[in-house]
């Protein structure tokens, strides 16, 4: 009786997993009492779970390698552009900057700069000027060294003797209208401008000899961008920088781009 049944019924049958599991015998009737013909319990029912199923490792796959991709891209494009964003001022406008302008990019730069915004603002003009205006028709290139002076002199040299050297301070603010006029005429000189917090300028024709090797730019600029970038990354100084050839204006703080002019 017990034979048959099980014979008869061994791939449709269920058996009670309790059954087993208990202290009692294992007998021909109490066998077929637990035995119910076409009732399978859960998850013994046949099927091969989902998630030992290639298709399931497959797509856990895909997950995986697309969320790694993205964190590349995302990576790839965050070190190309400025952290704070392009700039409205383009290289072919003509004319002042405009206050709205300056204040657009002087807000933005203050997030990363402890000086004095109304200082900042005039050396940011000054260089969009000379950006834009060039010197005896020709494009020129030039940086400013903003901010922490001391320590930015003690990492560069001089590549010619300071033509400001000699002049007192109140004569080397750029605030001065003759000043201004004087940097415009010696962003001809090789090296970068250092300049106080408080607006004097401190030195021009300066070589920033610093390792550079840290810096993180994207490929293709050269050696005044990267110099001025690893500069900034040592110290509170942010620069800016006139490319020469591209003539965009560049801001750097913390060894990054964090805005530039079109
Ligand atoms: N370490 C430095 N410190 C100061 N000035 C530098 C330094 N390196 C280069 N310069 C200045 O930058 C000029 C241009 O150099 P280079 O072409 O390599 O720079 P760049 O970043 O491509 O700038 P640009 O976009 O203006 O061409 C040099 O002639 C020199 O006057």
């Amino acid at each position: 009786m017990y034979d048959e049944a099980y014979d008869s019924y061994r791939f449709l049958l269920t058996i009670d997993p309790q059954f087993f599991s208990s202290r009692e015998n294992i007998t021909a009737s109490n066998l077929t009492v637990n035995i119910t013909p076409g009732m399978l319990p859960p998850g013994m029912n046949g099927e091969i779970p989902f998630m030992s199923t290639p298709l399931f490792w497959i797509l856990i796959g895909i997950g995986v390698g697309g969320l790694v991709i993205s964190g590349l891209v995302i990576y790839h494009i965050r070190s190309r552009l400025p952290e704070h964003g392009t700039g409205v001022i383009s290289r072919s406008s003509s004319g002042p900057v405009s206050e709205k302008d300056l204040t657009h990019i002087a807000d933005q730069v203050m997030k990363c700069y402890y000086g004095d915004r109304n200082i900042l603002i005039q050396v940011l003009k000054l260089a969009i000027e000379i950006a834009r205006e060039g010197r005896e028709g020709k494009a020129v290139g030039t940086a400013f060294v903003l901010g922490d002076s001391d320590a930015v002199l003690e990492r560069s040299r001089q590549l010619i003797l300071n033509p400001l050297a000699g002049h007192k301070p109140s004569e080397r603010l750029i605030t001065n209208a003759d000043m201004r006029e004087n940097i415009k005429e010696l962003s001809l000189l090789d090296g970068a401008f250092v300049i106080r917090e408080d607006g004097t300028v401190e030195a021009a024709g300066r070589y920033i000899s610093i390792d550079t090797s840290k810096v993180k730019l994207s490929k293709g600029f050269g050696t005044r961008h990267v110099s001025v970038a690893a500069i900034t990354q040592e110290t509170r100084a942010i620069g800016i920088v006139v490319s020469e050839s591209g003539g965009q204006v560049r801001i750097m703080a913390k060894g990054r781009i964090i805005f530039e002019t079109c």
